[in-house]
């Protein structure tokens, strides 16, 4: 059977090297492009690429995922800095190019995936929840995009249950004291050098807490989950939003 033609794009990051890697080592795939920044996205095409994995940032990864699409090129994301108009625009891209798929994964790791489905469920059943991220002081964007996704679930999910807003008496603070408002959640974001990506949903009712933690101690934890969507995104035209689509969680 022939192998995948992958390429990554921000082959020279943190985690776009890992993904080189990762690719190279995996039987059933071969890379065919590594690009940094200022190489040629017409690569891609020249290569015959099948499946772009975008790892760059978030100013570069709409001009990728522009490309990748009007070529029919499968894009697996990890890039965050997703709003809704962002996604509303990869959705008119895509809707002109049908059989093109998209996924993109605020996290990779499993551990990550899980956290946002313990916290979900869990997140009706407390009067408060609140999120902690905590990584590495060279990222550029706050919160990462694992905790706002994690907190979007977390109002989802209160919501359908018809829980009230979390209690809170302050009244006077310090901007940024009680974090970002993410749908009605805070999220506080801790930047630390010797971290690399960690998070905590934090839940607390009448006289207990409950605490939702996971670490990603190096970048292999991601290696997985993307070649898994590298694996799954070229049978799954549209878009794909989170990992968890690709797995059996129930
Ligand atoms: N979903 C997940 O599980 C994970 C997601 N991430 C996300 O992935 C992204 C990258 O993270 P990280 O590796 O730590 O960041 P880095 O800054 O280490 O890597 C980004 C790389 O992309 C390069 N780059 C920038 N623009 C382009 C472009 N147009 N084409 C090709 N390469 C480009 C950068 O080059 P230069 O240095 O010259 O700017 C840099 O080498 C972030 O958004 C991060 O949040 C990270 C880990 C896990
Ligand atoms: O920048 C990182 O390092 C990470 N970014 C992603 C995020 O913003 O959620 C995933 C993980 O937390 C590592």
């Amino acid at each position: 059977m022939s192998k995948l033609r992958v390429a990554v794009l921000g082959a020279k990051g943190r985690i776009g090297a890992e993904a080189v890697k990762a690719v190279e080592a995996a039987e059933d795939l071969e890379l065919v492009a590594a690009l940094g920044r200022g190489d040629k996205l017409e690569t891609l095409a020249e290569t015959g690429a099948q499946v772009a994995v975008e790892l760059t940032t978030p100013a570069s990864v709409m001009g990728n995922l522009d490309f990748c699409v009007r070529h029919g090129i499968h894009a697996v994301v990890g890039t965050t800095g997703w709003t809704d108009d962002r996604l509303a625009q990869l959705k008119g891209w895509l809707a002109q190019s049908p059989e093109t798929g998209v996924l993109i994964a605020p996290n990779f790791s499993i551990g990550a995936v899980l956290t946002m489905k313990f916290a979900q469920i869990a997140a009706p059943y407390f009067e408060s929840v609140e999120v902690v991220e905590l990584h590495h002081p060279n990222k550029v964007d706050a919160p990462s995009g694992t905790a706002t996704r994690t907190a979007q679930l977390i109002a989802e999910a209160r919501r359908a249950a018809g829980s009230p807003a979390a209690p809170d008496a302050t009244v006077t603070a310090l901007d940024g004291a009680r974090g970002a408002d993410v749908d009605g959640v805070p999220v506080h974001a801790v930047r630390l050098r010797g971290l690399l990506a960690h998070q905590e949903v934090l839940l607390g009712g009448e006289g207990e807490t409950l605490t939702v933690r996971h670490d990603s101690l190096h970048h292999s934890s991601f290696m997985p989950g993307i070649l898994l969507g590298v694996r799954r995104v070229v049978t799954t035209p549209g878009l794909t939003f989170g990992l968890e689509n690709f797995l059996d969680l129930s």
